[in-house]
């Protein structure tokens, strides 16, 4: 799915509009649409606050605080303007709120009622209409806001984006700070910026236009473009359907990663997984790996070379080492393989120092650098910013897929527009995620998915798959791989909940969200 620029959305809307569809009714859409994200972010009903503007964004507000007052969750709204000073638009629909016994109100310059930890406010308070620096009095509820959210804990959802931030948004500008972005229409460019991260949160498109939005940009991986993608599960079937899967890794220290890669290779549905691992932790990774995993002795060349004959899809790299055993056998899967390979961890330092190894991999490969690995890929160092560019030159120059990991990780492909990730939280910042990575696009590759699908696939899989694990133990901190890896199973089932939207029936893939097959 497209990333706009503010512009392009006022475009669009104005287009949507001309045939007929009238803006109450894209109000509606984008405060419906935000309220079953809550329904389903937020198992259960808790306080809800919601700040209101005057503006548009406001008027989202407003429909969200009804629907979810309709679903029985005690809901606040906080007025910010008297109706007299709101566009046309949120007057009506504070017309239609205010009419509703169980919604209770707070009027301009009344104390706001803060919810506790685990309660919710809804930032309506300004939209794309914001223009510069934000002003008085709203300038200082801001202040408030963010203060009230670290002594309270509550959750902050931003209505389309977070109030105060904008495409000239300059630092040190007041801008309220959000958990969760439920952005309306299309991804907006500025959103997806990795210093805005913090003002930002998740990212969630909420989508109300039927028209496709032409033009070339970057992408954001979101389930209406992504779920028709998950490979078919028919009911007649076998194991040898589902994909044969090799990881190869481990090392003195490092017999975990394979482990994870292979927990994770299973959980998007694999259908046999190998690992060929080092002698030296054999014992280890065969005592560790899942009951299910078959596990082998890279030392064993003709075993390996059968093995990967037999494979659909390789996995190189998580602690394999960099002596030379494993430069020896880095060079010896080029030469040997045919099928897609992701190279991952050690087998990217192999790479930055053997770059002879690239010429060997052709089309058929996945490289996911963090960006210390990018750094050596490159030779260079680069900024924060740079990201998005690094990765599409070093996927242009090398002609593979560069997943570069990180707060919004980017896929980038020779052929395909840059695509940014809206799943995922810092709870996998800790060892072991790149792993699960690895096992998840793998996983995915050997069940017959291209290598740009299963990197945009896989990508978000992963992320959603960590998402959905801190729904559940309610923090990031102490986030394991090995609790996102058996995850996999529910992030494909709410990519296949979250996959159908009524709007926009095409998509750019052409089966407009659902599953062809
Ligand atoms: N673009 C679209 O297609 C759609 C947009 N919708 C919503 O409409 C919003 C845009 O609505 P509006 O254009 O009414 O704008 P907003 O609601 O974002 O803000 C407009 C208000 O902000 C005030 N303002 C602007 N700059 C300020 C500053 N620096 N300090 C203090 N106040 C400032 C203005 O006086 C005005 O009252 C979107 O963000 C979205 O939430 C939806 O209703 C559905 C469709
Ligand atoms: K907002």
């Amino acid at each position: 799915m497209r990333i706009l620029t503010a512009t392009e959305i006022r475009e669009l809307e104005a287009r949507e509009v001309s045939r007929g569809v009238s803006e109450e009714i894209l109000m509606e859409r984008a405060g419906k649409g935000m309220a079953r994200v809550c329904l389903r972010e937020w198992d259960r009903p808790c306080s809800v606050v919601v700040l209101v503007g005057k503006g548009n964004n406001g008027g989202d507000g407003l429909v969200l605080a009804r629907e979810l007052a309709r679903f029985g969750w005690p809901v606040s709204v906080v007025l910010t303007a008297w109706p007299e000073a709101m566009s046309p638009l949120c007057a009506k629909k504070w017309k239609e709120i205010s009419s509703l016994r169980c919604v209770s109100v707070c009027c301009p310059g009344q104390p706001i009622p803060w919810p506790g930890g685990g309660g919710l406010v809804v930032d309506a308070l300004l939209g794309i209409g914001v223009k510069g620096e934000v002003q008085e009095p709203l300038r200082s509820l801001f202040v408030e806001c963010n203060r009230q959210r670290s002594e309270r804990f509550f959750s902050v959802l931003a209505v389309d984006c977070p109030s105060g931030l904008s495409e000239g948004f300059q630092p040190g500008w007041p801008v309220i700070g959000a958990d969760l972005t439920a952005t309306v229409g299309y991804g907006k460019e500025f959103l997806f910026r990795e210093e805005f991260a913090d003002y930002v949160g998740r990212i969630e498109v909420v989508p109300i236009f039927e028209e496709q939005p032409s033009g070339e940009g970057a992408e954001a991986l979101v389930p209406s473009s992504l779920a028709y993608l998950l490979p078919p599960r028919p009911k007649l079937c076998h194991k040898g359907q589902f994909g044969r899967v090799l990881i190869i890794g481990g090392s003195l220290g490092f017999a975990g990663a394979v482990v994870m890669a292979a927990q994770a290779a299973h959980g998007v549905g694999a259908g046999l997984v190998c690992v060929a691992t080092r002698d030296e932790v054999y014992t280890v990774v065969a005592s560790k790996a899942p009951a299910e995993t078959m596990v082998f002795r890279v030392e064993n060349r003709e075993l390996l070379t059968q093995l990967a004959a037999r494979s659909n899809a390789i996995g190189f790299g998580p602690g394999i080492g960099l002596d030379s055993t494993a430069v020896e056998l880095a060079r010896f899967l080029v030469e040997n393989t045919r099928c897609p390979m992701v190279w991952d961890a050690d087998a990217l330092t192999l790479l930055a120092h053997h770059p002879e190894l690239w010429t060997g991999m052709k089309k058929r490969a996945i490289v996911t650098p963090h960006p210390g690995e990018m750094r050596r890929l490159l030779g260079r160092d680069f900024a924060l910013e740079e990201r998005p560019f690094v990765a599409q030159e070093l996927a242009t120059e090398k002609d593979c897929i560069v997943v570069l990991k990180g707060v919004r990780t980017v896929v980038a492909s020779p052929t395909r527009p840059l695509r940014l990730n809206t799943t995922g939280n810092p709870g996998l910042a800790a060892g072991g995620s790149g792993d699960t990575l690895t096992g998840v696009l793998v996983g995915l590759l050997a069940q017959g998915l291209s290598i740009e699908d299963a990197a945009g696939l896989g990508v978000w899989l992963h992320g959603r798959a960590a998402d959905l694990a801190v729904r559940y133990r309610k923090a990031e901190e102490g986030l394991t791989a090995t609790e996102v890896g058996r995850m996999l199973g529910q992030a494909i089932h709410s990519l296949r909940q979250e996959g159908w939207t009524p709007y926009h029936p095409r998509t750019n893939d052409g089966f407009g969200g659902f599953n062809p097959r």
